[in-house]
């Protein structure tokens, strides 16, 4: 059970406005943020896991501000920022360094409980059997599930991802999606999960966060989330991809795309 509170947060570069007064609140939920390139999806979560500060207001974490990188926020970058040459389990088993000393990993004395938990974070994203391949030998999508299984490894009581598919082909988009959530709901974590493809978003949230200009639009739950809405985040352009997902003018139904994902990954 974890309870993120962004407070009234405003993010400044010299003259550029990344993010400007800007509140929600999630729990317990698997929340996506959505917004056209530059609305401040990236600082937004850079802020929130301590990357950097807001220039105003304040992140809190279960009610303790947020106010440097923390141990207990997952963290899944686009570009996964695996060690390539190393295989899924010791990446998977770098989650754990904040509690093992540089040395102890250096010379890979992590505890049993470090090396169960790493083996137990690849079986959720389903990589068990390719825990001793090396990284460089996997496909993106496997690469990024190395990245989800190393933030689960950190015990995290918050996750968030920055565009985590965004390299990714549509299918292999939804399959780490499908692990994203799975290993979220399975260890129990919030979630915030940066998102441009809309359709996927649609179908894995249960919350969704507009930003743009870098202020929030809106923040609704799945049933709320209308096309109207995304016109207004989006204009028509990037919405041409949900029209065969409408019925009638004001509902979303995303049922078309991520059952097969779904039923590869057995949620
Ligand atoms: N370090 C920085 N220095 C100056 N301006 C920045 C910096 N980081 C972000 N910005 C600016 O802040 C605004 C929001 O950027 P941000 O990367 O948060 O948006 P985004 O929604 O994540 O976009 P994208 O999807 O393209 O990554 C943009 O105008 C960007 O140019």
């Amino acid at each position: 059970m974890s309870t993120l509170t962004v407070d009234d947060v405003s993010k400044y570069y010299g003259d550029v406005t990344a993010v400007e007064g800007v509140s929600f609140e999630i729990e317990d939920e698997f929340a996506i943020l959505l917004g056209e390139s530059g609305a401040g999806k990236s600082t937004m979560l850079r802020c929130i896991n301590g990357l950097t500060s807001p220039s105003e207001g304040e992140i809190r974490l279960n009610g303790e501000p947020v106010n440097s990188s923390r141990s207990d926020i997952g963290m899944i970058f686009q570009q996964h920022n695996l060690v390539e040459g190393v295989s899924a389990y010791l990446n998977a088993l770098n989650g754990g360094l904040s509690r093992t000393s540089v040395l102890k990993s250096i010379f890979q004395w992590q505890g049993r409980d470090d090396k169960k938990q790493a083996l137990d974070a690849l079986e959720t994203v389903g990589l068990l059997e390719e825990a001793h391949q090396t990284v460089s030998q996997m496909s993106g999508g496997q690469q990024q599930r190395v990245g989800i299984a190393r933030a689960l490894v950190q015990n995290p009581r918050l996750l968030l991802a920055d565009e985590p598919v965004a390299s990714l082909d549509p299918s292999s988009a939804e399959t780490v999606m499908a692990y994203l959530k799975k290993a979220a709901v399975e260890h129990d974590v919030t979630a915030l999960v940066s998102l441009h493809q809309v359709n996927i978003a649609a179908y894995f949230g249960e919350r969704f966060i507009g930003l743009r200009d870098g202020g929030l639009l809106f923040d609704v739950k799945r049933d709320e989330l209308t096309p109207a809405l995304i016109d207004d985040l989006y204009g028509d352009v990037e919405t041409v991809g949900l029209a065969d997902n409408r019925q009638g003018d004001d509902e979303l139904h995303p049922e078309s795309i991520g059952e097969t994902a779904e039923e590869r990954v057995e949620l």
